[in-house]
C-alpha cells in the first residue's frame, strides 16, 4: 500500500503507527530503557538524488547509493545512532556497534524489504588510522539513519528510524513523518528536472606526473629484488572551482555517465563529501549467498568496435594483466577459506565501463547465519586490487611513495541490514569535495612488467572520467 500525507491511508496508517509507537513506549516504560522504532512505508516513487537534495543538511551526515543498472539506489539523511573509530579492531567495534543497535530495533514494516528496509551505513578508511590530523573521515564511520528512501526497479520505501524511551512525545513523532512524508511527495513531480549539467574542469592533470613515474620505476626495483610482487599507487588531482561544487549535480552526472558502475556519496556532517563511482564490489550478500569480484588489469576502451576489441583481446591475453589479476582471486579466495567459506571462483570475464575496461573474475560462496558480514569486509580489505602483496610491505611502499591520505580511498563503503544482507564496494574513482576543492584519486597496480608511462596514462584516464562528472 502506498502511503501519503494526503490521502486517507495515511489516517488509517496513522491509527496503527500510533498503536505500534504507543506499545513500543510501554514497553520502555516497563523495561526502563530506550528503544529505536524503524518504520518502513511504501511510498510513491521518488527520485533519492532529489530527496538527498531536499533533506540533507550540511550539518547531517548523509549517504547516497546507486547501481543505475539494477535499478537501485537510496539516500539516507541524518542519524539516530551513529559511532566513529579507528584502529585494528575497527571492524570488530563496528560489528558490536550494529548488533547492539539490532537487538534494540522494533519494526513496523507492510514491506517486502529486499534491498528496501532498514539499513547500517559505513564508510572506513583505507588504513586502520590517518595519519593526516585534519582529515574529515573518520577511520571508521557507522551510523543508523533517521530517514532513508530506496527504490528497486519501481517500488519506493522510506523508513523513519526514532528513538522511543519514556518521555517520548508520540503524537509529535507521527506529526514529524508526515511533514516528511508531505515533503517527499511534493518532489515527485521534480524527479525529471536533474538533467546533465556541463563540467566544469577538464583535461587537468596530477601535479607531478614526473613523481609519479619515478615512484613506479623505484616499485618496480622493490618487485625485482623479491620484497614485493604487487603494489597500487595512486595519485590525485587537485582542482579548485571559482564557486562551490554542487554534489547533488556532480552526482547526477555521476550515475549518467557511469551506468554500471555503483555511484556513492558520504556527507560527514561538516561540510565534506566523498563521493565516486566504482565498478568494484567488495562483497555483496543476500540471504547468506555471497558475491564478490576480483577486479584488477585494465586497458582503456576503443574508438571503434575494432578498435575495442583489440584492446579487449591484448587485456585477456596480456600475462602481465593476467598475473596483476590471478593476485587478487588467490587472494580472496585465501581470505574467504580462512573464513572456513567455500569460495567458488567462477569464468573469468571483462568488465567494460564507459571509459575503462578491467579483467572481472566474480567468486561466490555461502556463508554461515553466524559470520558477520563485516567479519568478511575485515578479512577481505585490501585485496591486492588496491594494496598490494605482501600486504604489509606494499602498506608501507604506499605510505611511502604517496604523499597524501588515502583515506576513504580505495577503502570499503557500504551497508548492512537488519537480516545481515549488505553491499560494500571499493572505494575508488573517488573524490573528497569540500565547499569549492576537490581531490581526486586513482592508482594503478604496479607488478613485474609494467611500463611507468603505460601506468601514468590509466590513472590519468581515470582520473578524467570522474573529473568530467564535477561541477
Ligand atoms: C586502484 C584502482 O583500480 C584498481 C581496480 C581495477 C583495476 C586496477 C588496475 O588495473 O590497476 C586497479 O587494481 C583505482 O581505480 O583507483
Amino acid at each position: 500500500m502506498t502511503v501519503s500525507s494526503c490521502n486517507a491511508d495515511f489516517f488509517v496508517y496513522n491509527k496503527e503507527l500510533y498503536r505500534f509507537l504507543l506499545a513500543v513506549q510501554q514497553n520502555c516504560i516497563k523495561n526502563n530503557y530506550t528503544q529505536i522504532a524503524s518504520l518502513a512505508l511504501d511510498i510513491d516513487w521518488v527520485d533519492p538524488l532529489v530527496v538527498l537534495d531536499k533533506l540533507a543538511q550540511p550539518n547531517q551526515v548523509s549517504f547516497y547509493w546507486e547501481k543505475k543498472g539494477q535499478k537501485e539506489a537510496l539516500a539516507a539523511v541524518d542519524a539516530v545512532a551513529k559511532i566513529e573509530l579507528a584502529g585494528k579492531d575497527r571492524f570488530a567495534k563496528s560489528e558490536e556497534f550494529i548488533k547492539e543497535c539490532v537487538q534494540n530495533i522494533t519494526s513496523f514494516s507492510r514491506t517486502n524489504q529486499a534491498f528496501l528496509g532498514t539499513r547500517f551505513l559505513c564508510s572506513f578508511s583505507f588504513f586502520d588510522q590517518n595519519t593526516q590530523p585534519d582529515y574529515p573521515f573518520s577511520a571508521a564511520t557507522v551510523f543508523l539513519p533517521r530517514w532513508q528512501v530506496a527504490v528497486k526497479n519501481e517500488r519506493c520505501v522510506l523508513v523513519f528510524n526514532t528513538i522511543i524511551n519514556t518521555d517520548t512525545n508520540i503524537p509529535r513523532i507521527l506529526q514529524s513523518l508526515s511533514q516528511k512524508l508531505e515533503i517527499i511527495n511534493s518532489l515527485e513531480s521534480n524527479s525529471q528536472t536533474l538533467d546533465y549539467s556541463l563540467p566544469k574542469f577538464s583535461n587537468q592533470s596530477i601535479a607531478n606526473p614526473q613523481n609519479f613515474k619515478s615512484s613506479v620505476l623505484s616499485a618496480l626495483e622493490k618487485i625485482e629484488s623479491k620484497d614485493l610482487t604487487k603494489v597500487v599507487l595512486a595519485d590525485i588531482l587537485d582542482v579548485r572551482s571559482n564557486g562551490h561544487l554542487n554534489v547533488i549535480k556532480s552526482l547526477n552526472n555521476l550515475r549518467q555517465l557511469h551506468p554500471n558502475c555503483y555511484v556513492f556519496s558520504h556527507s560527514n556532517g561538516k561540510g565534506q563529501n566523498f563521493i565516486g563511482a566504482s565498478p568494484e564490489r567488495l562483497i555483496n550478500i543476500q540471504e547468506q549467498h555471497l558475491m564478490t569480484d576480483a577486479l584488477a588489469g585494465s586497458a582503456p576502451r576503443g574508438k571503434t568496435p575494432g578498435e575495442d576489441a583489440a584492446h579487449a583481446s591484448r587485456l585477456l591475453n596480456s600475462y602481465k594483466e593476467r598475473h596483476e589479476h590471478s593476485l587478487v582471486i588467490d587472494f580472496i579466495t585465501q581470505r574467504l577459506s580462512r573464513l572456513g567459506l567455500l569460495p567458488q571462483v567462477l569464468a573469468p570475464r571483462l568488465r567494460q565501463l564507459s571509459n575503462i575496461q578491467h579483467l572481472w573474475t566474480p567468486i561466490s560462496a555461502l556463508v554461515p547465519a553466524d559470520v558477520h558480514p563485516l567479519k568478511i569486509v575485515a578479512q577481505l580489505h585490501p585485496t591486492p586490487a588496491v594494496g598490494g602483496t605482501s600486504q604489509e610491505v606494499a602498506y608501507r611502499e604506499i605510505r611511502r611513495f604517496e604523499r597524501f591520505e588515502r583515506g576513504l580511498y580505495a577503502a570499503p563503503l557500504g551497508w548492512v541490514d537488519l537480516e545481515g544482507n549488505c553491499e560494500f564496494i571499493v572505494g575508488i574513482r573517488s573524490a573528497l569535495i569540500d565547499g569549492d576543492r576537490a581531490r581526486l584519486y586513482a592508482g594503478v597496480g604496479i607488478v613485474a612488467g609494467s611500463d611507468p608511462d603505460r601506468e601514468l596514462a590509466e590513472v590519468q584516464l581515470k582520473l578524467q572520467a570522474l573529473l568530467k562528472a564535477l561541477v
